[in-house]
């Protein structure tokens, strides 16, 4: 049974933050809107909340955090993904060379990677390490295993790496298992950095070979000179909203209706069966597109 919201969206996507921990201080980070939790769902907790997603209509899951590898269960947490359910993770990318192999060997399917420079200089002044080459190895790794397509995500900052965009289409252009994604900063904290992604989005409509509409979100893909880029334009973006098949989970096990609210989360701790069911259905009932 596939749920619908009382918006006529279906929730097949479900993202899940394994851990609030992080081994980088990005200086944007928006910790996908958690605040200081101070629990984290349990493997067993999890296994079962996907078992009840995958109930009614989930099919691809997103690992995400914080930093996903920090977490020592990871591969206990993979291996429990229901079968035919889509899994992937979004990382820094710091730690995923050395466990890449066993991520996808554990039926990982892909992984998106965040980069947001390919300086390392600039590399060390937004994430607080000096560590470049081994998100680069990261990388390599994952190809290398088949973690793909891996997407670059790539923060566009203003001020600080507006001006790599052509760097950036270099790197991934002639790889058919890359994919740039260019992402509009969400200011949480007032953030002084938000880049110009509408230029972006104009230069690139200018210069595509072709350009494909997503159905999440309505998100553009554009391709060109062998290179493909999407675009991740959150912000203001009713068509985004509308097109939002997801549900967020917190670390600290609340269903999260919508990444940009706090005041309409579902506690899922110590719930499970019938009560863990309802609490889902309860969620999807309270999604709202954000931007309407
Ligand atoms: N407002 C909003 N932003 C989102 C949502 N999903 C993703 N984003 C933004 O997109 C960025 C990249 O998300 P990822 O976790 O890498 O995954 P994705 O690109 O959304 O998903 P896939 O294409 O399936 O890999 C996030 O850091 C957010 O900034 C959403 O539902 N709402
Ligand atoms: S890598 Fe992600 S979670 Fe970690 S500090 Fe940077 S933005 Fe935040
Ligand atoms: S802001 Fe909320 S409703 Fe809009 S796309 Fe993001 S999660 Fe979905």
């Amino acid at each position: 049974m596939v749920l619908k919201d009382p918006y006529n969206r279906t929730v097949t996507n479900l993202r899940i933050s394994l851990t609030s921990r992080c081994n980088l201080r990005c200086i944007y980070c928006h910790a996908e809107g958690e605040v200081n939790p101070k629990e984290q769902m349990s493997a067993e907790d999890i296994a079962e909340l996907m078992r009840v997603g995958v109930q009614f209509g989930i099919k691809n899951i997103k690992f995400t955090g914080g930093e996903p590898l920090l977490r020592r269960d990871l591969l206990d947490i993979i291996r429990s993904v229901p079968p035919g359910v889509e899994s992937s993770m979004t990382t820094n990318g710091t730690l995923l060379a050395a466990k890449a192999a066993a991520l996808k060997e554990a039926g990982l399917a892909r992984v998106n990677v965040s980069l947001d420079t390919l300086r390392p200089e600039r590399y060390k002044a937004i994430t607080g390490k000096d560590c470049l080459a081994d998100v680069l190895a990261g990388i390599d790794a994952a190809i290398e295993v088949g973690l793909t397509p891996v997407k670059l995500n790539m923060v566009l900052l203003e001020g600080i790496n507006e001006d790599e965009l052509d760097d950036f289409m270099a790197f991934v252009r002639g790889k058919r298992d890359l994919i740039l994604q260019v992402i509009e900063l969400m200011e949480f904290n007032e953030c002084k950095f938000h880049g110009d992604v509408d230029s972006v989005e104009q230069e690139l409509d200018e210069r595509a070979t072709r350009i494909v509409t997503r159905r999440m979100h309505h998100r553009k893909k554009y391709c060109l000179d062998g290179a493909e880029v999407e675009v991740v334009r959150p912000l203001h973006n009713t068509e985004f909203c509308a097109f939002c098949n997801r549900l967020r989970v917190t670390s600290d096990g609340k269903l999260k209706p919508c990444l940009l609210r706090s005041d309409n989360l579902v506690d899922i701790r110590g719930k499970h069966g019938k009560e863990l069911e309802d609490a889902f259905r309860e969620a999807v009932s309270r999604r709202e597109p954000f931007f309407a």
